[in-house]
């Protein structure tokens, strides 16, 4: 039996604009690199190697840890493990930092046992990480850091995933300004109730992008991909969000909105050559604002982990 394994675990946009909590996808780039080493005797350790100085150090609170408990309490297993990090999505970032080291811990650990469970049923072990940080057992990063590809939540009781199809030219800007935004204190900035004519533009606008994704329909992506309940409450948060959301569609985004609960932004295109365009522009802009940010252009990551 192996005694350790290194794996990938890639970065999730959620939301996507107008599906909060019960839409999100995966990347291709950038993503936690970890390796999970058995110990001898019950008990977890977590070991950064990364650069980062906000690095989540405590055991009992970091969303590797939390989960993977989880998954061996259902197993029934007292086995102990290290977890040695590599690489980490800066957290507060937007990008599912907590769910990456979630997914990739209960991914590795499974792989490590011989895959007991299958890779759908690791997604309720590592929503156990994501309450440990963000206060709620949201879905919508670790299903698709799991699973790869675009996943909705349609039901949270029962947990009912839907794996939906995309087009294949479709690629993802990501810029994340560096400020940290933590999803549990953007949770708690938004109202609790919402009008009904807000409903009802949101529910068209997540049925027009679960349409438009599966019949590769770009304009019907673009024109979904819009959000009235939660991006003008977060968007406060983010310093030259509308500039830098104008700067994005300008230059041929099919849409643009808040990454997760930010402060990362995220916009879409149909090539690869308008998605690097879209993060000149956006990162440009942003730079207007005196605040300095990271772009990343990837592709939707088909698989979800993988081994290294
Ligand atoms: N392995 C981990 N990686 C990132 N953040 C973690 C981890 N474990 C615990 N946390 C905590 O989760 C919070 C970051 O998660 P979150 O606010 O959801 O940001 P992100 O949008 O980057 O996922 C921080 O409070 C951080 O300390
Ligand atoms: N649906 C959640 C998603 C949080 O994503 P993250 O990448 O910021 O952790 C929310 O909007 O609160």
């Amino acid at each position: 039996m192996k005694e350790s394994i290194r794996v990938f675990s890639p970065a999730t946009v959620a939301n996507v604009a107008c599906g909060f909590d019960v839409l999100g996808f995966a990347l291709e780039s950038p993503g936690d690199e970890i390796e999970v080493r058995r110990r001898d005797e019950p008990g977890f350790t977590v070991i950064n190697k990364t650069a980062d100085t906000v690095f989540p150090g405590d055991v009992n609170k970091n969303t590797a840890v939390v989960s993977l408990k989880a998954y061996l309490e259902h197993l029934g297993s007292e086995d102990g493990f290290e977890i040695t990090f590599h690489s980490k999505i800066k957290p507060g970032s937007g990008i599912g930092s907590s769910s990456a080291s979630a997914a990739a811990s209960v991914f590795a650990v499974n792989e490590l046992l011989g895959r007991p469970l299958a890779q759908t049923d690791l997604v309720q072990f590592a929503m156990q990480g994501e309450k440990a940080a963000a206060g709620v057992a949201h879905a919508d990063n670790v299903a698709p850091a799991l699973l790869g590809g675009f996943v909705l939540v349609r039901s949270y009781d029962p947990l009912d995933l839907i794996q939906i199809p995309y087009p294949e030219e479709l690629y993802c800007t990501i810029i994340h300004p560096q400020i940290e935004v933590k999803t549990e204190d953007a949770r708690k900035i938004l109202r609790k109730g919402i009008t009904l004519k807000d409903a009802v533009t949101q529910w068209g606008n997540i049925a027009g992008l679960i349409a438009g994704l599966m019949k590769g329909d770009y304009p019907l992506i673009g024109r979904s991909l819009k959000d009235v309940i939660i991006e003008p409450i977060r968007s406060m948060l983010i310093p030259g969000f509308d500039e830098v959301k104008e700067a994005a569609l300008a230059n041929g985004a099919l849409g643009a909105s808040i990454s997760g609960s930010g402060p990362s932004m995220f916009a879409l295109s149909s090539s690869l050559e308008t998605a690097q365009q879209v993060a000149q522009a956006m990162t440009k802009t942003f730079s207007q604002f005196e605040i300095e940010n990271h772009s990343y252009v990837s592709k939707i990551n088909k698989q979800g982990p993988k081994i290294l």
